[in-house]
């Protein structure tokens, strides 16, 4: 079998299509939603992120702010920051850019954040109502996953999920969008007790681990749905002394041997994270001013 390669750079291509379609229409009711990113110092790798994030944000009709502090800056200026853009109407959405320098206290300027501007979906209360299944802002990554997953397969009840990796930001809230989904769903991570054999059991396999290319062809079921999260950055001595290239947690040519669909990397779940954040985006401006959510997805 050769795998369907789920392009998520055109699917996250067309989604943004139609949010633009959509913020058109809502200026034609004069609201522009506007999406607030932080960076705090100068990661070159989060620079390249923000930036990318501030042009698409543009590109489809938004109002885009960057704030740069240093990477000196105090848990307090930080603070004081978020709760500027808590209270600015202009701001819909705030994003502040992950990791933060030690000094800083990551949970805290998270719960600082207004949760109904709260578009990366990381505060507990947003986390609850996933949870719960009450609505609210769904973590970015995951719901890029899960569009590309019911993009390959409508139906997913019943199904074996596997997620590889059990963090807040990934990991768990996948989980919840595949148990929404009635799939039966295991968390796997570091102290799981033979990874590849429960990897096996998956007829959908999301590996959220960091790991260049640990997941390998002889763990994939065939005919398995394999959504490769990771974004790991190792040397290409073939094209070059010093220069890199960038891997997946998923031995990307073994595995689409094996299974039905399966996400490359650079071009699958990476572009879906900020074709989502401007979807979220687009839903806290509709619910903050009480205009319905139009389909985007
Ligand atoms: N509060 C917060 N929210 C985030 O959503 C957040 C964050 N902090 N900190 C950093 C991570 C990382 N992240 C990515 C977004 C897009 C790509 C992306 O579009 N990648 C492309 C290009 C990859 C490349 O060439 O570097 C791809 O996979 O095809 C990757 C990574 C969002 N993050």
């Amino acid at each position: 079998m050769s795998a369907t390669i789920i392009d998520g750079k055109a699917y996250a291509a067309g989604l943004r299509g139609r949010i633009a379609g959509a913020v058109a229409d809502l200026g034609r009711q004069g609201i522009r939603p506007g999406l607030a990113v932080v960076l705090v110092g100068e990661d070159p790798a989060s620079q390249i992120y923000v930036r990318s994030k501030a042009r698409l944000t543009v590109e489809v009709g938004m109002a885009s702010f960057e704030h740069v502090l240093p990477a000196t800056a105090s848990e307090a200026e930080l603070l004081a920051l978020v709760a500027r853009l808590n209270a600015d109407p202009t701001v819909d959405g705030i994003l502040v850019q992950l990791p933060l320098p030690k000094q800083i206290d990551a949970q805290k300027v998270i719960e600082a954040i207004d949760p109904a501007k709260d578009v990366d979906g990381f505060h507990p209360v947003n986390a609850g109502r996933l949870m719960t299944g009450v609505p609210g802002f769904v973590s970015c990554t995951p719901l890029g996953c899960l569009l590309l997953i019911q993009s390959v397969r409508r139906d997913l009840a019943g199904l074996d999920a596997v997620v590889i990796g059990r963090s807040n930001i990934v990991g768990k809230p996948m989980a919840q969008l595949l148990l929404a989904q009635s799939c039966t769903v295991t968390v796997a991570h570091s102290r799981t007790r033979d990874l590849p054999e429960v990897c096996r059991r998956a007829d959908i396999l999301v590996a959220a681990v960091g790991r260049p290319e640990m997941v390998r062809g002889g763990w994939i079921k065939p005919g398995a749905v394999v959504i490769d999260v990771g974004i790991n950055r190792v040397p290409d001595p073939a094209a070059g002394e010093g220069r890199t290239r960038i891997v997946g947690d998923v031995a990307y040519g073994e595995a689409a041997a094996v299974a039905s669909a399966i996400t490359p990397v650079p071009g699958g779940v990476g572009p879906m994270t900020i074709a989502c954040l401007l979807r979220n985006t687009l839903e806290a401006a509709c619910r903050r001013r009480g205009v319905p959510m139009p389909t985007v997805d």
